[in-house]
């Protein structure tokens, strides 16, 4: 029996294996052995790892066959005895436990993980025909999956105390043929053009074919099923898990004649009311209309173009079960991630097959979800394109699709994404046997002065926006124009401010702010190198801190943002990578602990706080050399006056001990760690090779030698840190408070203080506990009280 009692996020060490009679220890040498029948868990990685590099080298056309690819990693798989997997309610996994225990890898066993809608999750093992779970590729035959007998067929893990399940219907067939429903589709309308914040209001005599639905009423409600994600994992503010409400008023919504399904979806959501975004596209959307719309982040824009296709397609399941009616394109992986969670939740009370393709994941999970006929695909444009040139059939359903939305278009435009999107464009489009697709096209900096003529931009450069446009071939003449910035794309509840300071102290400030306002933090940073430096920093300060960065593994990114939505007072130290589209809840600060590059990015950055009207506060940590680019974004910004936010000086002598103690430490591992890599490339490299390494080279390995020899040595590192430790012990006493004082008592109440950490900052016991903004708006009243009497004095 192979039973795995608990499995931990890092991958090694928790997971048992109990080994069946016939079962003997697999070692780490490569095996082929048909009978090695049993793994010991912490080999699953790295047999995942042999697996995936030698289906690399795979022949395309050679992959179906049976046994391809599943030698030395599966076993007999037939003789083993599936039992329950009990994960408890660890949320790191995300929706990939199959990944994670390799399970997908292995020929003949497939793995789905699904949420229900009643707060629980379940991952199912099933046995399949060896070779048939296998991707088609070109030249290879599309193979359904074909499930084994009834006995063989199903193991249910059942998680959060669910109970048994029957299978479900694992026949998903694609017959290939899109219905023709593209209702209000291929008539070219009317422009309607929405100026800046004006309401439009929707006609009210085509509602009926605009609402293209039958009677909403006549929908019969579906128990959640296993198709449905409650997103409480990669969704937002609307994703904690809800409880269904019936009596919950959302008749705000009841112009856009909703079906029931969607409607219980947003009662269970709790969303009252369309954010203005929504109130101002979805009745053109959902007439068949072309969009292209611009409002603050935050503001609600997925649902803007997600209501139309789920509410098209739940109308029209019957007839569309097996087809993809819509493709959503996005710049970052963790966006599409969030996307199709949060357009799941409203298909709670339907079933509709929403998956992403995304680079960083495993592409053969995603090729067979492909052919698992989706309803609507969330894809990053790089990974989409090489499966659209490898799965057979996928180009032809794509120029059927019914719905196209382009998530963040002005970042696709962007060197890296804009030749795979252009290409996309063009299967879509091109030799077309159906109407074109109803397009969507957001984001919050898209340009606001952005126009169809065609022209060039005053440098004579064609404007890629333009281009794309131009590309994009709107099934209007003129698309639905719905622009509700206010403030360049900026949450009205965000409040901006910057620290000044020296490129020298960022690290200080920065642990200033999460120190006195312990709240989840976004840091944004321009570099990964930076990063890299960063993290271990505030880790030896003890901060929940995690890495974001493109040059991570794509499992590790998405592991860190779901660390970081666990925690009220995690730190997420990013790139860019995260500045789109992330929608985490209650991210109180977002800091730039460098001057972004860009305007927009500025915007996107600020944007991860402040979201669906909730408060927060984006900080700019401003130093001197970057003054020019910090005039730069404000000037494009119009924003004259970027407040100052009040940092307590007398405590930042203290915290600077602190930080220069682990900035000590960190470059000391840093160069050990450092110079032992480099001089092992050197060693090893000549002993693969089986040579001596050349004179030439011997100065350069000595210098390594001699760097390592004056390095700081282990011990010294061991007690610096104990210091350190020592340090982080004590509590933060501001300078003009006497320490003797602190003791002996004149602080009677500090082992209060100390331990009541939702009055008293437990690391500043003389300090209240108190938000960011609470301190920022008393810092600004004072100062213009203080204003105030200055001009009453003169
Ligand atoms: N009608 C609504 N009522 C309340 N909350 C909503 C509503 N619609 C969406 N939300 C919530 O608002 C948050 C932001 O939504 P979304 O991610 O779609 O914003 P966005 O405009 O796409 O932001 P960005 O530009 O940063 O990508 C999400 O947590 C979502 O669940």
């Amino acid at each position: 029996m192979w039973q795995v009692n608990e499995v931990n996020p890092t991958g090694i060490g928790s997971a048992t294996v109990k080994p069946g009679a016939k079962s003997r220890k697999r070692t780490r040498t490569k095996s082929t052995n048909s009978d090695d029948t049993t793994m010991q868990a912490q080999d699953l990685p790295t047999a995942k790892l042999k697996k995936a590099k030698r289906s690399k080298r795979t022949p395309k056309g050679k992959s179906g066959s049976p046994a391809a690819g599943s030698e030395g990693l599966a076993g007999d798989f037939e003789n083993w005895d599936w039992s329950q997997v009990h994960v408890g309610d660890n949320q790191a996994f995300g929706n990939d436990m199959g990944g994670f225990v390799c399970l997908e890898e292995i020929d003949g066993v497939d793995c789905t993980w699904e949420d229900t809608g009643m707060g629980g999750k379940i991952v199912k093992f099933r046995k399949v025909g060896r070779g048939s779970k296998k991707p088609t590729v070109s030249g290879a035959k599309a193979q359904p999956t074909q499930p084994l007998s009834q006995e063989m067929t199903e193991s249910f893990i059942h998680l959060d105390g669910l109970r048994n399940r029957p299978a479900s219907d694992s026949s998903d067939a694609d017959d290939g043929n899109a219905d023709e429903v593209f209702t209000g589709c291929g008539e070219e309308s009317e422009a309607v053009e929405t100026t800046t914040n004006q309401k439009s209001s929707l006609d009210p005599a085509s509602e009926e074919e605009l609402l293209d639905q039958e009677d909403p009423e006549n929908d019969v409600l579906e128990e959640p099923d296993t198709q449905v994600v409650d997103g409480s994992r990669h969704n937002g503010a609307g994703a904690q898990a809800k409880t269904f409400d019936a009596t919950f008023d959302i008749s705000a919504w009841n112009d856009l004649k909703l079906c029931k399904a969607i409607r219980q979806a947003l009662q269970k959501l709790r969303f009252s009311h369309p954010t203005p975004i929504q109130e101002r596209t979805l009745p053109y959307a959902m007439a068949g209309r072309d969009i292209v719309g611009a409002a603050e982040t935050g503001s609600g824009k997925t649902l803007g173009f997600g209501i139309p296709m789920i509410q098209h397609y739940l109308k029209h399941k019957a007839k569309l079960e097996d087809q993809l009616i819509g493709l959503i394109l996005t710049p970052t992986r963790e966006l599409a991630i969030q996307i199709k969670d949060h357009l799941k939740q409203l298909t709670t009370f339907g079933r509709m097959r929403i998956v992403t393709v995304v680079g960083g994941m495993s592409a053969q999970k995603q090729l067979r979800t492909l052919q698992q006929s989706p309803n609507i695909i969330v894809a990053t444009p790089g990974r989409f394109w090489d499966l659209l040139k490898d799965v057979d059939d996928l180009a032809h359903k794509v120029q059927r699709i019914r719905f196209l939305a382009i998530d963040e278009a002005d970042r696709l435009l962007e060197r890296g994404h804009f030749e795979e999107l252009t290409s996309i464009l063009r299967v879509v489009y091109d030799t077309r046997d159906a109407p074109r697709p109803q397009t969507f096209v957001f984001s919050a900096t898209i340009t606001k002065k952005f126009q169809f003529q065609g022209k060039n931009g005053k440098s004579g450069k064609r404007d890629p926006l333009q281009v794309m446009m131009e590309r994009i071939q709107f099934k209007d003449k003129k698309p639905v124009l719905v622009d509700v910035t206010q403030t360049n794309g900026m949450a009205q509840s965000l409040r901006e401010v910057k620290i000044n300071c020296l490129s020298t102290t960022r690290d200080l400030h920065l642990y200033y702010l999460v120190t006195r306002y312990p709240a989840r933090t976004l840091v944004f940073m321009n570099s990964i190198d930076a990063i890299r430096r960063l993290v271990p920093i505030l880790r030896l300060l003890d901060v929940a801190v995690y890495p974001l960065h493109a040059g991570m593994e794509q499992r590790a990114r998405l592991k860190n943002v779901d660390r970081f939505k666990a925690n009220p007072r995690a730190v997420l130290v990013a790139s860019d990578v995260a500045a789109r589209g992330l929608d985490i809840p209650l991210v109180e600060h977002v800091v730039h602990y460098q001057i972004p590059r860009a305007a927009d990015t500025y915007v996107h950055r600020s944007g991860r706080t402040a979201r669906a009207q909730k408060e927060g506060i984006s900080i700019m940590l401003c130093c001197p050399e970057e003054r020019e680019a910090f005039q730069r974004i404000t000037k494009r910004l119009k924003k004259t006056n970027v407040p100052e936010f009040p940092v307590e000086q007398s405590i930042l002598s203290e915290l600077q001990k602190r930080v220069a103690l682990a900035q000590r430490i960190e470059h000391a591992e840093f160069k050990a760690r450092k110079a032992t890599v480099d001089m092992d490339w050197y060693q090893k490299s000549a002993d693969a090779m089986g040579i001596e390494v050349d004179s030439d080279y011997i100065p350069k390995i000595k210098k390594l030698e001699t760097k390592s020899q004056n390095a700081v040595s282990d011990g010294q590192v061991k007690l610096w840190k104990q210091e350190l430790q020592n340090m982080l012990k004590a509590p933060i006493i501001p300078k003009s408070v006497s320490k003797r004082f602190v003791s002996s008592g004149l602080i009677h109440d500090l082992a209060k203080r100390l331990s009541d950490s939702t009055t008293y900052n437990s690391s500043m016991p003389t300090f209240e506990q108190r938000s960011a903004i609470e301190d920022l708006d008393d810092h600004q009243s004072l100062s213009k009280l203080a204003r105030k009497l200055n001009s009453l004095d003169n």
